[in-house]
């Protein structure tokens, strides 16, 4: 097994090494060197996605990957386009990688250099920081609860921030017990090689808000990079996709800009699979079900995964194609039946449309979405007290019953919503006017039903012209001069 070789093979190349240089000769290496940069800051603000790009010239699973490379020249390039941190694959057998390659990148670029390796003894913890490395990564895959502790301590007492790499529920619980601070989910198993691009949904729900979290691997596309403004990452790591990239500064901008300024789309009120598969075509980002029985769009909870079932597109995807997340609607329901609902279908959001109240929210064992509508300027303070302990507030016209009306709201007080909260805007939205929502607005994103439908029935061709219409006036907005803020950054 390839884990298992590269590890063994470590420990060989390791062996060899403490003779050559014995640990105490190392450590002084390690403590002559200037203090570490500051890793912590390199993730600031929080709200936002960065990058983390890797020097990579090959890969296991993938062979060369980029045989020309040179190293610090993309390093360099990675910097100027807007890389928080570079990181570089130090390992030398699979992955092709250089001590060397780490020391010049670190003196030729002024941000945060990881160290990319199998570490598994602290000798190559102070191997790292005696060659320049502000970062080490950790794969919990490899290392016992107690081995991790330690290296973790080694690496704090340089005053070294570690990457902690898991790959299941287990994993992670095990990185938040030992204190890791920063926690990256790959996506990656590194045993079969697998890929599994939705495991960060899943996980993301048990990691403290505290921690900072990196999504690890096969991060190539728009909808790769848009998934994570929904699972609030901090950063991604992203290394194919750029070594190979042809034009390394416009893939960088299109990742940044992705990850950080596109306009989630949520369908709501499905019921067919036909509408299904065009929403997913389209690229929807969220499919609502509404489970509140008085609603003409209500949908049996057994019948949600019947018709996803019979969907095309979300039982077999095409390649490369993100599947949405599922987000289900309730009204002033109780929370035992919300959560039942929930396991039972695999919800992802909960979206809470009636009077809950943020005590309520809390007993949702999912992200929650609650609605709200905004009348006067005063109601802005309401939003304040949901803010915290929900996932995203949705902001809806005001109306005698639960939304849905297809009548648009004060677009204006939603405009402050916007400033203050990741919001998604509802109400009376349409191919027509979601162009002028979106400039008035700027909302996170944008939740539409009656709006793609005809005689109260969705209707295909209205979904993809509604999605289609999003995505275009973004293209709009990004050559506006106050959008290019990644590339005006450093
Ligand atoms: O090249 P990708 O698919 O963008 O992935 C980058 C990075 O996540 C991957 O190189 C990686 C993640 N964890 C690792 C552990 C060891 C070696 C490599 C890795």
């Amino acid at each position: 097994m390839f884990l298992d070789r590269i590890v063994n093979q470590t420990r060989i190349d390791l062996a060899q090494r403490k003779i050559d240089l014995p640990l105490e000769q190392i450590k002084r290496q390690a403590l002559e060197q200037p203090s570490p940069r500051d890793v912590l800051e390199a993730f600031d603000p929080r709200d936002r996605v960065h990058l983390i790009a890797e020097v990579k010239r090959a890969s296991p699973s993938k062979g060369l990957l980029a045989p020309d490379l040179d190293p610090v020249a993309t390093a360099k390039i990675y910097e100027q386009s807007g890389a928080s941190v570079i990181s570089v694959l130090t390992e030398p057998h699979f992955f092709l990688g250089s001590p060397e390659y780490l020391t010049a990148i670190k003196n030729a670029v002024s941000v945060p250099v990881l160290r990319k390796d199998f570490i598994i003894d602290e000798y190559q913890v102070y191997e790292a920081r005696a060659w320049g490395a502000d970062m080490i990564l950790l794969i919990c895959a490899i290392l016992d609860d107690q081995q991790l502790r330690d290296l973790l301590n080694v690496a704090t007492s340089l005053r070294m921030r570690a990457l902690v790499e898991v790959h299941s529920q287990d994993e992670a619980q095990r990185a938040i017990a030992a204190g890791a601070v920063i926690i990256g989910v790959n996506s990656r198993n590194l045993t079969t090689f697998e890929m599994n691009p939705y495991l960060i949904r899943d996980i993301r729900r048990i990691l403290p808000e505290d921690r900072v979290i990196v999504a690890e691997s096969g991060i190539h596309s728009e909808a790769d990079v848009r998934r994570l403004a929904r699972y609030d990452v901090q950063a991604m790591l992203v290394g194919e996709s750029l070594v190979v990239s042809k034009n390394i500064p416009d893939h960088i901008q299109m990742l940044l800009r992705h990850a950080n300024h596109t306009t989630q789309v949520k369908i709501c009120g499905l019921s067919e699979p036909e509408h299904i598969d065009t929403a997913i075509e389209a690229g929807a980002d969220m499919l609502g079900f509404i489970f509140h029985k008085p609603s003409h769009r209500y949908i049996q909870p057994e019948r949600v995964l019947e018709v996803l079932a019979a969907s095309q597109s979300y039982t077999q995807p095409r390649q490369g194609q993100v599947l949405p997340d599922l987000v289900g609607v309730f009204v002033n329901e109780d929370a035992d039946t919300i959560n039942a609902i929930a396991d039972q279908i695999g919800l992802h959001y909960i979206q809470l449309h009636g009077d809950e109240t943020p005590e309520f929210c809390q007993q949702i064992n999912r992200p929650v979405i609650k609605a709200l509508s905004l009348r006067q300027l005063e109601d802005l303070e309401r939003l304040a007290s949901y803010r915290d302990i929900t996932w995203r507030l949705l902001i809806d016209t005001p109306t005698p019953d639960w939304g849905g009306t297809g009548r648009t709201g004060d677009w204006e007080l939603a405009r402050l919503a916007a400033q203050q909260s990741k919001i998604l805007l509802a109400g009376g939205l349409t191919a027509e006017n979601v162009a002028t929502a979106i400039d008035q607005v700027q909302p996170w994103g944008l939740d539409v039903s009656s709006g793609v439908e005809t005689e109260r029935r969705k209707d295909s061709q209205k979904i993809a012209a509604f999605i289609a219409q999003v995505r275009q006036s973004e293209k709009g907005q990004q050559e506006a001069p106050e959008r290019q803020e990644e590339s005006s950054l450093r």
